[in-house]
Formats: C-alpha cells, structure tokens, sequence
C-alpha cells in the first residue's frame, strides 16, 4: 500500500530548519534501518531528533514502551504513534508505519515514505551543514553521484522490488506456488547483485569506492538475511555468508568499517539484532519489537529466538 505522506524538505511549507523536525522509528524494521542509516551518515544528529517508537499492540500499532526508547512521546507526551497521524489528518484510516518524519512547526507529517525520507535526508538539509559535507561538493564521494544518479535509480528500483520487499513476499506467501515463484525470483535478484559486485567499478561498494545511496538501501536487509530471513521468511535456498563470497565481503566492509566513510561506524551501531522480535508484530502479539525475536515470533508463533547464526556478522 503507498505511503499517505509524501512532502518534500525542503519545500515552500518544509524549508530544512534545525531542530523543527522529528524521525520516528523502530530498530528492527528495515525501511526505518536505511533512514536512521541515512541522518546517522550525514551528521544529521544535531538537525534532526530521532525517537524510537520500541514496542507495538495487537490493536493500536506502534507505541513508547520505555524499554529501549521513551516510555512517551517526547514532543507531545502521546503514548502511540497513531496519536500522532490522527493529529496531521483526523480522518486518517491508513497503516501506522515507521519510519515516519513529523514537522513540529505545522504539527503535521512531511512524510512516511522511507525512500523519499533518506533521499531528503542525504540532499534536503545541505544548507544547514559545513560546506565539505554538501553533496554539491563532495564530487564523486557523494552519495547519489550525478554521472550515477539514474544507474542507482535503476538499481534501487530493482533491489527494493526483488530483495527488499522480495524477503517479505516470500516470508508471507499465502500459498506453494506463490512461495516457489517469490523465493526464486530473490535468489535470482542476489544472483544478479553477486555478478554485479564482480566488476570493477562496483568494489568495494556497490558503486565503486564510495559508499552511495544504493549500498544504504540494499544493507538492512542484508544485514537481516542469515539472521532472520533465512530461517524465519524461509529465504532458505542459499546464505549470504556460505554462498555468496562478493555480498558477504561487501557486508562485513560496511558493518565492520568505523572509519569516517562511516560517520564513525554507522552500519554496525545502527544495526540492533538485539532489538526485540523482528516480526512480532506482524503477527499481531504486543512487545517491543528487535529484529531477532520479532522474527522469530512471527514465522513460528511461539516467540523462540533460535540460537543462531553465531556470530550474527563475521568478522572482516
Ligand atoms: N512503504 C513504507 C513501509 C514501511 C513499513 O511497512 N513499516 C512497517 C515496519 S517494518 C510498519 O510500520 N508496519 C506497521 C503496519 O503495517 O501496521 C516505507 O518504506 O517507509
């Protein structure tokens, strides 16, 4: 289903302005991972506030359980996210979703769409940082490179349908042949990305040797695959770290790096397999949510967090 919020920063109502805006998330969800990815990357801290919505009920969604995140919403001291969607548009009947991107001057949502949001985040506030952090001067280390920018397009297009919404496709097929169809279309999609980091100019990241938007929105689910797709959505036909050399390599570059190309080793830090239960909530059972438990309580019903893969990432 699209996402209901689709503004822009800036905009003539959304200009990028410090501390007017407030991301909200949760750790374990993959499309949050890549924006909470993309404003921990650009040294967004100060700009932008973000708050964990950690928990979610059967009935009313996302909420601030206190556990990991506030036991309230900073802003307006509500205690569900729907509070705050209900407040932009009343009449709102949609999905409360995460991530989500609230402007506290109009007191409505810019946005809760995770592509559009880390796009904002990686162009949108510029103006706002130091002059060698502004995408127009970093050149070829920018993150959506201009002589790139329509083959990362190609790229994200084709990741977002097949990987990341393909783990989801395969994880809850309602029927065999639906799963059969699903399953080998993403291990064909990771067959392709294996080929594509064979060349050249795609090493170390996806794009070459700088980190680019693509490797922001391919990297939180493949962070999650051994731990939890594999298993859990059953994406069991082969492994990220047993059967995929280049993907495995280009993982462990990204979460292991804690140099500047990584704002100080975003990838790791922000990649919680802690985080309570992955796919609880899916299911509808009310409890923080991380992604190795939510996973598990979704696909087998019962909340066992399975012991493995042990480590969850190896070492480089
Ligand atoms: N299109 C959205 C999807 C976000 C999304 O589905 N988030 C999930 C968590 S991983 C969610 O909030 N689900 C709650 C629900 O569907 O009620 C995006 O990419 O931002």
């Amino acid at each position: 289903m699209p996402s209901h919020f689709r503004n822009s920063i800036p905009s003539q109502h959304f200009a990028a302005e410090k501390k007017r805006y407030v991301l909200y998330v949760n750790y374990c969800c993959p499309w949050a991972h890549r924006t909470i990815l993309a404003l921990g990357l650009k040294g967004l801290g100060d700009v932008i506030q973000l708050v964990e919505a950690d928990a979610r009920d059967p009935a009313r969604g996302w909420y601030f359980s206190g556990r990991r995140g506030p036991d309230r919403d900073p802003v307006y001291g509500v205690k569900f996210l729907s509070d705050l969607y209900l407040k932009a548009d009343p009449q709102y009947k949609g999905r409360i979703t995460v991530p989500m991107l609230w402007d506290k001057k109009h007191e409505t949502i810019v946005n809760n769409e995770s592509t559009e949001i880390v796009r904002m985040l990686l162009e949108g506030f510029d103006e706002l940082l130091p002059p060698e952090q502004r995408e127009a001067n970093k050149g070829e280390a920018s993150f959506i490179p201009q002589h790139l920018r329509s083959e990362i397009d190609t790229f994200n297009a084709f990741v977002h349908e097949m990987v990341n919404n393909g783990v989801y496709k395969t994880g809850f097929a309602s029927s065999q042949k639906a799963y059969d169809e699903n399953i080998s279309k993403l291990f064909q999609a990771l067959d392709r990305i294996e080929y594509h980091l064979a060349e050249p100019d795609h090493q170390p990241y996806l794009f070459g040797q700088h980190i680019t938007e693509a490797d922001i929105r391919l990297f939180p689910t493949i962070a999650r695959f051994d731990v939890a797709y594999y298993t859990l959505f059953k994406c069991n036909m082969r492994m990220i770290r047993m059967d995929y050399p280049r993907l495995h390599l280009w993982l462990r570059r990204l979460y292991w790096n804690d140099g500047p190309e990584t704002a100080g080793g975003q990838f790791k830090k922000t990649t919680s397999f802690e985080c309570v239960s992955m796919i609880r909530y899916m299911i509808h059972v009310a409890d923080i949510v991380q992604i190795k438990l939510g996973y598990s309580s979704v696909a087998s019903g019962n909340g066992i967090i399975p012991a493995g893969p042990d480590p969850h990432v190896l070492p480089l």
